[in-house]
């Protein structure tokens, strides 16, 4: 279900989403971070510990395509070593008013390793894909770590067969 009039997120929201991955589920566990720069300064608190994190722009708004670049410095310096970044151009359902081309978008997820894809969340296009993307990539849990060590993590969880993703 998508909301047209929804209020921007205060601090943080939480959901969980289980996404399937060759013969695994796997369990993301999700903190959607609030755009507005007053809120800033909680976003360390949601990655640090994090595997991954998504990091959104509009294509219709080449300004948040470098804000999101200013997160993307901000988490090489301060996020987790290995996170595995993912881009997301939203609103691709805009595309006759878009002002990011797709190829800038490419080459400068390639320029950081980054995992990228255009969405809609509108229309639900190519949400699984970029959590599939995702999932591909962060490797499996450590089954000798310590699990309960921080509230706040997004991570994955195999299935009991034990093997390893797609
Ligand atoms: N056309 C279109 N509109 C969208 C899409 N996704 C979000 N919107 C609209 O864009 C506006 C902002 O959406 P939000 O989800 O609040 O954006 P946000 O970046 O999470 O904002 P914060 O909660 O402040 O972090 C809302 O009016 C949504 O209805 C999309 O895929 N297509």
């Amino acid at each position: 279900h998508f909301d047209h009039n929804i209020s921007p997120t205060i601090g943080a929201s939480f959901m969980t989403k289980t996404v399937p991955c060759g013969n695994e589920l796997h369990k993301f566990l999700i903190w959607d971070t609030a755009g507005q720069e007053r809120f800033h300064s909680l976003a360390p608190m949601y990655y640090r510990g994090s595997a991954a994190a998504v990091i959104v722009y509009d294509i219709t708004k080449q300004d948040s395509f470098h804000t999101l670049k200013k997160w993307v410095k901000e988490l090489k310096e301060h996020g987790p070593e290995n996170i595995v970044m993912a881009i997301a151009g939203n609103k691709c359902d805009l595309s006759d008013i878009r002002e990011v081309p797709v190829k800038d978008a490419k080459e400068y997820a390639e320029s950081i390793g980054a995992i990228v894809v255009e969405t809609s969340a509108k229309n639900a296009v190519n949400i699984e894909e970029l959590f599939q993307g995702i999932s591909r990539q962060i490797p499996p849990l450590d089954p000798h770590e310590n699990s309960n060590n921080g509230a706040i993590k997004l991570g994955k969880q195999t299935s009991q067969t034990g093997r390893r993703c797609c």
